[in-house]
């Protein structure tokens, strides 16, 4: 969505993802927003733009290849930007080179302006904001091994995703392997998660659905049986 320096090179760009209040993100023309109360997450071109928020006929099969759900209009969009009112940031997965071979491929993905690793988390290793982060930021994709879901070791670090039609996982366990994704662990409760999966074009992305306060822990449902499983090990621990 947002256009980068190399696409935009040689012609003007006029409209910028903004976060206001860093609370939620919208997309306004330059001019039309004060930047005291604003942050730009980034630009996008008139082309971008002009593709935004055409809501696609209600008959049409929702096809996670080729379609982007927003929630808040329970409606799909044909353009990976999404929806115009509630639009959606992409933000690249990041590979620092720096912190040398000593720390795992999962650790070095972490993008560093959003989230670091820590210990002091709901359970185990876990992902915490760096700095406060608005709705609508798209992270990702989730990377790891693709395995036939019925081969699948490791249920709680895989996500399921349809290819062509047939169910495959994509297992994070390995740190050599998957990529910081695999530490953002999931709340007790449904509600209590800041973030929501979904599938576009055959890979996981999680997408913020509420504003994430910094040093706040990054947490996303992993679905209605791993709510079973977490409820079943707090009735056996009491
Ligand atoms: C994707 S990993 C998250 C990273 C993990 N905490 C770690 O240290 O590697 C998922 C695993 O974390 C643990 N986990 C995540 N959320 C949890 C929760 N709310 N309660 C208990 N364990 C949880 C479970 O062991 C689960 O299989």
């Amino acid at each position: 969505m947002v256009a980068t320096r190399s696409q935009t090179r040689g012609r003007k760009s006029h409209y910028y993802v903004v976060a206001a209040n860093l609370e939620a993100i919208e997309i306004l023309e330059e001019g039309e927003f004060d930047m005291n109360n604003r942050e730009v997450l980034g630009e996008i071109s008139d082309a971008a733009y002009e593709r935004l928020g055409v809501k696609k006929d209600g008959r049409l099969k929702f096809d996670t290849n080729k379609h982007i759900v927003c929630l808040d209009c329970q409606a799909h969009y044909k353009e990976k930007e999404g929806c115009k009112l509630h639009p959606i940031y992409w933000v690249e997965n990041s590979f620092a080179s720096q912190g040398g071979r000593r720390l795992p491929y999962a650790e070095r993905t972490i993008p560093p302006e959003y989230f670091y690793l820590s210990e002091d988390t709901i359970a185990g290793q876990g992902i915490k904001a760096a700095r406060k982060i608005p709705v609508g930021l798209v992270f990702g994709p989730y990377k790891g091994i693709k395995t036939p879901t019925e081969e699948c070791r490791n249920p709680g670090y895989s996500w399921h995703v349809t290819i062509k039609g047939k169910l495959f996982t994509v297992d994070a366990f390995d740190k050599t392997k998957g990529n910081w994704l695999r530490y953002v662990n999931s709340p007790n409760e449904e509600t209590g998660g800041n973030m929501i999966p979904f599938q576009y074009q055959e890979k996981i992305y999680y997408k913020t659905i509420k504003v994430i306060q910094k040093d706040e822990e990054v947490l996303v449902w992993y679905g209605e049986q791993y709510g079973k499983e977490l409820r079943n090990l707090r009735a056996s621990r009491q």
